[in-house]
């Protein structure tokens, strides 16, 4: 995040000193915004920089212990300069929050440098390999021209000057590294299905007849209906990945020529598309762990790891519930535009349904499903503001209606990206097999009617409310697809082998290309330091007193 940083937010005479310098390693940085007491409301940063125009300095500031940088990756022990997000101060006015380049460490000694307080925060759930850290100020001075100056200046005089031409433009690291995290996610839980998928192909469990062999467990209804979903997912997260990239980066070209109109959809889409595709990933490789049975609880299955990894993502760079809301935001504006009879954004286009006042048929067909996403999603979006229109009419403020109305806020938006994750897999799929062969269209085809089936499965309820579906409909769909799951099985580890995830990538014992699953199971406990003697020395510490009564 250091380097996106200071290519977004740095002029150009800025990006020539601090660039080569950043990428050539000289100095190592860090995105230092989230305090103690404060992640998701930037707004509510403490940690202050204040302008002194006697020596043309920022004093930097932790005027409080929740003030104090927290959670910084790289921080406590790796980095010497770091991004600083501060309230910044000058001729006595609080102008918000804005970047500045500080140097913590001493770039010979290491040593962090006077009024600077930094450390490791402590042992997490996961990534412990990144010594995450903290960080104060007690009146630490940096150069005016520390400042990254690219969207505000403070002249030498302390006047401020605002350049961006919309309000969010120092939040553009944010979107950049959502945008990634989406493909982050794709990538993980390839690596998930590919381990659990191999590992169930290898694994043989249970005879349903006596005399049978035993079955492998990939051939388990429940087996493929926790997994194969997890493929599907994996396609579809890599393919609005792409979608999403393309999008960021024709937003951005745009606004190097001055139009921002584009920004809030692109804002709505990393944040939805962020907020599900990190959370469905984390919750579906804890699913491919959980089909590995006791090896999947394994450090040396790879799983754990993988999960504490991506469980992260679901928090960092813009907490689940948070950007959802933020999309909701997005949703909201739209709504009422179709309201005004104005034109809307090519994602939202779906919209104008929310108004025909009747239920979408029922269409089991790939695309009628995905209609029916939309029509769940138009119809969510449309008794949310219903809700919200009726505290407002009760005499709320717009902020104590739409604070109440947030869960359905989060529904709708959940809704919408789901519809738009849908519309885009499949919509991917067709372009990107015009020219494949029969049986690739055949396969890629299956995984994304699975996806879909799923996904229908899953918001019935919904259905029931916002399109003609029967039980009867439900009743054929579920029949389908478990007929469709068994259709796939041939091909499952075909299609995760496709990955092409070398064993070096996967650290697998269970996910080996080789599948010598048990073989490397008992050769990574040998690596266990409990097997370097037969009798550990806490027997003699510890358990022998103990069982002769004398501890
Ligand atoms: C490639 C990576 C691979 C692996 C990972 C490996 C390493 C990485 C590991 C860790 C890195 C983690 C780093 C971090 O976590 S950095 C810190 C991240 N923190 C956050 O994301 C904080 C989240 N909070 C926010 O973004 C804002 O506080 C929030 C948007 C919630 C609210 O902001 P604010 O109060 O200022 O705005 P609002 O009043 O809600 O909205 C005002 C207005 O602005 C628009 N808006 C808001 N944000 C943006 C944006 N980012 N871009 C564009 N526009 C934005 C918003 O829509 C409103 O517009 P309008 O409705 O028109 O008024
Ligand atoms: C592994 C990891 C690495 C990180 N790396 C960095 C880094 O390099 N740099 C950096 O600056 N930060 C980093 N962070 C911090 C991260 O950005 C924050 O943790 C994240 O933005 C969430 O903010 P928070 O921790 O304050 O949670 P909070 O916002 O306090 O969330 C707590 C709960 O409150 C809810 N909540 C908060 N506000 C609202 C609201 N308005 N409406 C409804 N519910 C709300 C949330 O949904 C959540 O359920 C990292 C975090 C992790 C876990």
């Amino acid at each position: 995040m250091f380097v996106p940083t200071l290519m977004g937010q740095c002029t150009p005479e800025q990006q020539a000193y601090w660039l080569p310098r950043a990428l050539d390693m000289q100095i190592i940085g860090t995105y230092a915004q989230t305090e103690l007491g404060h992640g998701t409301f930037i707004r509510g940063l403490e940690t202050t920089a204040t302008y002194d125009p006697e020596t043309e300095t920022f004093v930097m500031n932790s005027p409080t212990l929740t003030s104090y940088k927290w959670w910084a990756g790289g921080l406590a022990k790796t980095v010497n300069y770091c991004i600083v997000v501060a309230q910044l101060y000058t001729k006595g006015v609080c102008h918000g929050t804005h970047p500045f380049i500080v140097q913590i460490r001493d770039e010979e000694t290491h040593m962090p440098r006077p009024g600077v307080k930094v450390g490791d925060i402590g042992p997490k759930l996961g990534f412990n390999t990144a010594d995450n850290g903290y960080l104060g100020f007690d009146n630490y001075r940096i150069p005016r021209d520390n400042m990254m100056m690219k969207n505000a200046q403070v002249l030498k005089d302390g006047t401020y000057v605002k350049v961006a031409r919309h309000g969010k433009a120092t939040y553009g690291t944010m979107v950049f590294v959502r945008v990634l995290l989406v493909n982050e996610a794709a990538f993980n839980l390839a690596k998930a299905c590919t381990i659990a998928v191999r590992y169930s192909a290898i694994r043989r469990q249970c005879s349903p007849d006596s005399e049978g062999s035993e079955l492998q467990v990939l051939d388990y209804s429940t087996q493929q209906h926790k997994l194969f979903i997890c493929i599907a997912t994996a396609h579809a997260l890599q393919l609005n990945s792409t979608w999403l990239w393309k999008t960021f980066s024709d937003t951005l070209a745009a606004i190097k020529q001055g139009n921002v109109d584009t920004l809030p959809e692109l804002h709505a889409l990393s944040s939805c598309l962020k907020a599900l595709s990190t959370a469905d990933a984390a919750s579906l490789i804890e699913q491919c762990r959980h089909a590995c049975g006791g090896h999947g609880y394994m450090m040396s299955s790879g799983l754990p790891y993988l999960y504490a990894f991506v469980t992260a993502t679901r928090t960092y760079e813009g907490d689940y519930t948070i950007l959802l809301l933020q999309t909701a935001r997005f949703l909201v504006k739209a709504y009422e535009q179709v309201e005004a009879g104005k034109p809307l954004t090519p994602t939202v286009s779906y919209l104008s349904q929310a108004f025909t006042g009747k239920k979408l048929p029922w269409d089991s067909s790939p695309d009628g499903i995905i209609r029916a996403f939309q029509a769940l999603a138009a119809g969510k979006l449309s008794s949310t503001v219903k809700s919200l229109r009726k505290r407002l009419e009760s005499g709320l403020s717009y902020e104590q209606a739409w604070e109440l109305s947030t869960i359905q806020l989060n529904g709708a938006a959940e809704a919408h990206c789901r519809a738009v994750m849908s519309q885009n897999y499949k919509s991917e799929i067709e372009r990107l097999t015009v020219n494949s062969s029969p049986n690739v269209k055949l396969v890629l085809q299956q995984l994304y009617k699975v996806y879909l089936y799923y996904w229908a499965l899953e918001r019935t309820g919904d259905l029931l409310l916002y399109t003609s579906i029967s039980e009867s409909d439900i009743f054929e769909l579920q029949l389908r697809y478990e007929g469709l799951l068994k259709e796939i099985r041939p091909n499952a580890v075909g299609i995760v082998d496709a990955f092409d995830l070398r064993d070096e990538v996967l650290h697998s014992a269970l996910g080996s290309y080789d599948g010598n699953v048990y073989e490397r199971l008992m050769a990574e406990a040998q690596k266990s330091p409990l097997n370097a003697e037969p009798v550990n020395q806490t027997f003699h510490t510890y358990l022998k007193p103990m069982m002769k009564g004398k501890l």
